[in-house]
């Protein structure tokens, strides 16, 4: 698939001789939505910065849809839309003229009808007259977004998008996020929310220490990683996991109430059939089968602890 933004063997040592980032490579689709992982620190808004002319790298190269960023930023720079995490001016400025000021920073004619559709998008049109000041949380945020809109770019990094977001206003953003994905822009986002790349994000990198340890598909990563567990709630209590079961990966529970089994999701078959058969030919009763699968979050975690 065509790469919109393509980054190439990216280094960051920054004055202090913190190696901020080391060899990152990464291509990122036109069109999808990539969700960047990783805890405090990992270098994540580095990265960003490098992408946006903020922060210089020490070595490697950035294109944005065909500019390098470096050499011709500006070019480059017009491609990108940065969604930074908190508003911090423009209070008494109208949603419509700050948002109008940041397409002129581009150098961008003005077009009234883009922006019309960019505040429709948003929810945002019926507030167009209204001082940002009078906005509550969400809309701000709303805000922000059609702000990093309004140069018509092709690529969208929005800066832990949900951080201190309530539930209803987070499911209201994803949905926001998305619509913008159908109209075609590409979207990169970092997030502390382990749910938010597993509900939004096609694919997901994971960096750690300055570097990117994991770049996947979401369900190839979930196949990979991910563990299933079924769980057998026995009639009657059991002692011991019995000694004709042995050959299974299987754990009684301390209560002897029921038997767990663990399996990873990417085997060729689970096992479930012939285990239950076993079970059965045993004469152990079961009244409930339970199954329940690794969370992203659980492989989140696993990563990172093998990498500690
Ligand atoms: N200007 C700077 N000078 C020196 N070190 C810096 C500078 N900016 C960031 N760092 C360091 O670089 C590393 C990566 O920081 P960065 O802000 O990119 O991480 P992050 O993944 O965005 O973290 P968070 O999730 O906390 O925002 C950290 O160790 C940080 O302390």
């Amino acid at each position: 698939m065509e790469s919109v933004l393509s980054i190439r063997q990216l280094s960051k040592t920054y004055a202090s001789g913190l190696h901020a980032l080391r060899n990152i490579d990464l291509d990122i689709r036109r069109g999808e939505i990539f969700a960047l992982l990783g805890p405090n620190g990992a270098g994540k808004t580095t990265l960003i910065s490098i992408v946006c002319g903020i922060v210089n790298a020490t070595s490697g190269r950035v294109v944005a849809d065909g500019h390098d960023t470096v050499a011709d930023y500006r070019a480059a720079r017009a491609k990108i839309g940065l969604v930074p995490q908190e508003l911090s001016t423009d209070a008494f400025e109208t949603v419509w003229a700050t948002v109008s000021f940041s397409r002129g920073l581009f150098g961008k004619p003005p077009n009234p009808g883009y922006i019309e559709q960019v505040l429709r998008d948003l929810s945002l049109w019926d507030k167009r007259d209204s001082k940002i000041m009078t906005l509550s949380g969400g809309m701000k945020r709303r805000v922000l977004i059609a702000k990093a809109l309004a140069h018509e770019p092709q690529i969208l990094f929005l800066d832990e998008p949900t951080a201190g977001v309530d539930v209803e206003l987070r499911l209201d953003m994803w949905e926001k996020v998305r619509a913008l994905r159908e109209r075609g822009v590409t979207i990169i986002l970092t997030t502390h929310y382990i749910e938010e790349a597993e509900e939004m994000a096609d694919r997901i990198g994971v960096i750690h220490g300055g570097e990117l340890i994991v770049v996947e598909d979401k369900h190839t990563l979930m196949r990979k990683l991910g563990k299933k567990q079924l769980t057998v709630h026995l009639q009657a209590p059991l002692a011991q996991v019995p000694p004709e079961l042995a050959d299974y990966p299987l754990e009684l529970t301390a209560d002897g109430h029921a038997l767990v089994y663990t399996f990873q999701t990417q085997g060729e078959g689970t096992g479930i059939a012939t285990l239950l058969r076993r079970i059965n030919e045993l004469g152990i009763d079961f009244k409930d089968l339970h199954s329940s699968e690794s969370s992203l979050e659980d492989i989140f975690v696993g990563l990172l602890r093998t990498r500690a």
